[in-house]
């Protein structure tokens, strides 16, 4: 049993519209530290929507939203220092190598490592020690994914938001990516990510909403349910509101 106290992301009934085009629709959501909460829902349900209002890269129209205490969106560059942001496709430098990718970032957040320790968080995230020193140009989508959690591991991100991470994975590397994702959890990262992927969401997190069209219709406990009464709940629930 877990035991949680501090809301690391709270959503407080947030509403975001573009013209007329309403993205979310009340949304509200507290996610304690250390869990991974997952946002189920098909495309323009509203999940990117949401972690951009996470990052500070969209303003609320209405309601309120808090990492760690800060409104990402009045005080971007200290809600940024609790955050990162691990996109479906890891944005590398292809010419520099994992080592020097990693060092790269870690000093862009004000982060010095040593050698040692680059090679600590790499190995930590699953990457083979052969690739350490290869270009990531040469990386596939897996290992790049790896490059860039072992930044936010690096960086001691308190918040980790993560869009489709297992979009385009094979099944070993999205179960890598899975077990992986459990490990900053366990080390008290609090993570939320983005996904239609019911199987792969029901794999990771502890938590999941299911979001349609800006509304967050049901959460439910990951560990209470088998895949097959996931995609029954969600299709059950989604149908309701066509
Ligand atoms: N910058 C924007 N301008 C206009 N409409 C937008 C913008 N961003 C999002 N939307 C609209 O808001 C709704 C929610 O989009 P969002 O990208 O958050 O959905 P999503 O759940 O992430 O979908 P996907 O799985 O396709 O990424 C959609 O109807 C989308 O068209």
């Amino acid at each position: 049993m877990q035991h949680y106290c501090i809301n690391m992301i709270s959503i407080q009934q947030v509403n975001k519209s573009f013209k007329d085009k309403i993205a979310l629709d009340l949304l509200s959501l507290e996610i304690p530290e250390g869990e991974i909460f997952a946002l189920l829902g098909p495309n323009g349900a509203g999940k990117t929507t949401t972690i951009n209002l996470l990052l500070g890269f969209l303003k609320p129209d209405s309601g309120q939203i808090l990492v760690k205490g800060v409104d990402p969106f009045r005080d971007s560059s200290e809600a940024r220092k609790s955050i990162a942001y691990i996109p479906e496709n890891v944005n590398l430098y292809p010419h520099l190598s994992g080592i020097e990718n990693l060092n790269y970032f870690s000093q862009l957040a004000g982060i010095d490592l040593s050698n040692t320790e680059l090679e600590h968080y790499l190995s930590e995230c699953g990457l083979q020690k052969e690739a350490f020193s290869k270009h990531t140009g040469s990386y596939s989508k897996g290992m790049r994914q790896k490059v860039g959690i072992a930044i936010a591991y690096a960086k001691k991100a308190s918040v980790i938001l993560m869009d489709e991470p297992a979009s385009g994975l094979d099944p070993v590397a999205s179960k890598e990516l899975s077990q992986l994702i459990r490990k900053l959890a366990a080390e008290g990262s609090t993570i939320l990510m983005a996904s239609h992927d019911l199987f792969r969401v029901k794999e990771t997190a502890h938590r999941i909403g299911i979001l349609y069209q800006g509304t967050l219709l049901q959460t439910i406990q990951a560990d209470a349910v088998t895949a097959n009464d996931l995609e029954e709940i969600y299709l059950e629930t989604v149908s309701q509101t066509l």
